[in-house]
């Protein structure tokens, strides 16, 4: 039995569990007129109602005591001090330095951060600037008008996703297209569509060592050239973000079109890094800084406020509950505004590369699940596809309903519809349909009972599926920033609870491993018998389809 699992405060969760699992959220809603009134909590301009969870006092009490027997405020402490709390890495975790806007120094091996940290945002704030104002210009003489973005997984996910949500605030001075995959068509479509003299290509590796960024950037070097450039000129037209400056110089990039990162930043915590370039450059520095204030702001509140009114707090052990003690396999976010359509894709980096583990601290496998898959889309559209699943599926699939109150161009039809089709699936989830009533409704349809009785049974909605509902007044850089930070600690007090290392991901990192050995079997470069009867059939296939005719 795990530490985790012998806990007495585990024990009387999963008793507790076995009573809520009898009682029905409609029940409790029709005895408690003030449920909606005391579930609810507020926090850096978030509006969260949390009553349509299937929890009750006694239940919150247990998911708050276990978050205490689990150290959470002293581990939650350790992170922001800069302890090695990586272990299997050795490396501090610290994407809250990069958003620091107190006086508090944070020290990594005895030496405080900030300075370094305040210098690249300077560096940042006035490359921006030079790019937008034309100073910067290609080496033709002509301003620079589209960006290049390259990168992969947390250098990729973030910039684009926060891009795109804050599409009401770019600049028009440039327009920024990421690449990502290694998949040739992507880079190609986006190469033929820019001049060569007005293209800025950022190409952002915190390891300079990942195949699908690197081999995008030679590409684009290579276009730059036959299109022609010369050697001297990459220098106007590439620069690169990296935590590893010696690689990033010998692949050609000049050092002064470096912009460093730090080894105590994780990938999937790095958008407040030199990694937000991109940001920076699409919407303006002063928008990149408001992610950072309210990435800031949820910082404070997740440090000082009590665990009870702590809105990252409460989510994780939502969280726990429905993933430890209900069997829940996943969890659905539906951003109910077009331009947030890509937070799922964000978190489900952020959560599944976290918390995607089963062996403890110490090394142990774990006896109870741990991170559950994180999915989802924009409202409405999901309504008319796998909403069906989440309403009466066989199993309980937690979501969270996020809404603006104001959007840009407000039109007010489209928002009051978008608005009540939010609001009517998380009624809808929550109290269902009874038999009773679909056994009623088909009274007087000119069928026999037992044909009624089946049809009513198809049609019933169980309801009591758990939903919170996030409202903010308008999707601001500041609301952003604290949106995303309020996942990521949400992430971070599950990998608590739960014993894990969430800032390691070898699983992934075993893929990049692989995929650059089998690389060399295609290239026939590799013994075949590296490989096991299924790869080499495969990469056999491979070889013969792309044999010189
Ligand atoms: O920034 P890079 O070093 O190129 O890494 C890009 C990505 O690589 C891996 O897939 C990691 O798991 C991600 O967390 C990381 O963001």
């Amino acid at each position: 039995m795990s530490v985790l699992t012998s806990l007495p405060e585990w024990k009387k969760l999963s008793e507790l569990a076995a009573t809520v699992k009898n009682a029905h959220m409609r029940d409790w809603f029709a005895q408690d007129a003030n449920r909606a009134d005391k579930m609810q909590l507020e926090a850096c301009g978030i509006f969260l109602d949390y009553s349509k969870n299937r929890v009750n006092d006694d239940a919150l009490k247990g998911l708050f005591d276990l978050a205490r027997a689990c150290k959470l405020e002293t581990l939650r402490d350790a992170m922001f001090a800069g302890e090695q709390i990586n272990s299997t890495e050795g490396r501090a975790v610290l994407h809250t330095a990069l958003r620091n806007f107190s006086d508090r120094k944070v020290l990594v091996d005895g030496e405080d951060v900030m300075p370094e940290v305040h210098a690249t945002l300077a560096k940042i704030e006035a490359f921006t600037a030079s790019v937008h104002s034309g100073e910067h210009k290609g080496y033709t003489g002509k301003p620079i008008k589209h960006i290049v973005a390259i990168g992969i997984g947390g250098s990729f996910l973030g910039p684009k996703i926060m891009t795109e949500a804050l599409k009401p605030h770019t600049v028009e001075a440039v327009k920024v297209h990421f690449v990502a995959n290694v998949d040739g068509c992507h880079i190609h479509d986006v190469l033929s569509s820019v001049d060569f003299e007005e293209t800025l290509v950022v190409m952002s590796s915190k390891s300079f060592s990942t195949q699908e960024t690197l081999q995008n950037t030679l590409t684009a070097k290579d276009w730059f050239l036959k299109s022609g450039g010369t050697q001297e000129d990459i220098a106007k037209h590439f620069v690169a973000v990296s935590s590893n400056v010696k690689a990033a110089t010998e692949f050609g990039i000049s050092a002064d079109n470096i912009f460093p990162m730090w080894d105590w930043v994780g990938g999937r915590y790095s958008l407040w890094s030199a990694i937000g370039l991109p940001i920076s450059l699409a919407l303006g520095f002063e928008n990149f800084k408001g992610l950072l204030e309210g990435a800031f702001d949820m910082d404070t509140h997740f440090t000082t406020a009590p665990l009870e009114e702590n809105m990252p707090v409460l989510l994780a052990l939502l969280g726990v509950w429905y993933r430890n003690f209900f069997d829940a396999q996943s969890h659905v976010l539906l951003p109910y505004y077009h331009y947030l359509r890509g937070l799922p894709a964000y978190v489900q980096q952020l959560d599944m590369e976290s918390n995607g583990k089963e062996v403890t601290q110490e090394g142990e496998n774990v006896d109870y699940p741990t991170g559950p898959i994180i999915w989802g889309s924009e409202g409405t559209n999901g309504q008319h596809s796998f909403h069906q699943l989440i309403h009466q599926g066989s199993g309980v699939i937690p979501a969270d309903f996020m809404l603006p109150l104001n959007v840009p161009n407000q039109d007010d039809t489209h928002h009051a519809m978008l608005a009540s089709n939010c609001f009517g699936q998380t009624q809808a989830l929550m109290q269902g349909k009874t038999f009773e009533e679909c056994y009623a409704d088909l009274d007087g349809k000119g069928l026999d009972d037992a044909e009624r009785k089946r049809l009513a049974a198809h049609k019933t909605m169980p309801g009591n599926k758990p939903s919170n509902t996030f409202l903010f007044d308008s999707l601001t850089p500041k609301t952003l920033g604290a949106l995303v930070a309020m996942y990521e600690h949400k992430v971070f007090v599950q990998g608590v609870i739960w014993n894990l290392n969430s800032f390691d991901q070898w699983g992934v990192e075993l893929g990049k491993v692989l995929g650059n050995q089998v690389l060399a079997g295609i290239q026939g470069e590799a013994d075949k018998d590296n490989f096991d009867a299924s790869t080499q059939q495969l990469i056999a296939k491979f070889r013969a389809a792309n044999a010189p005719k």
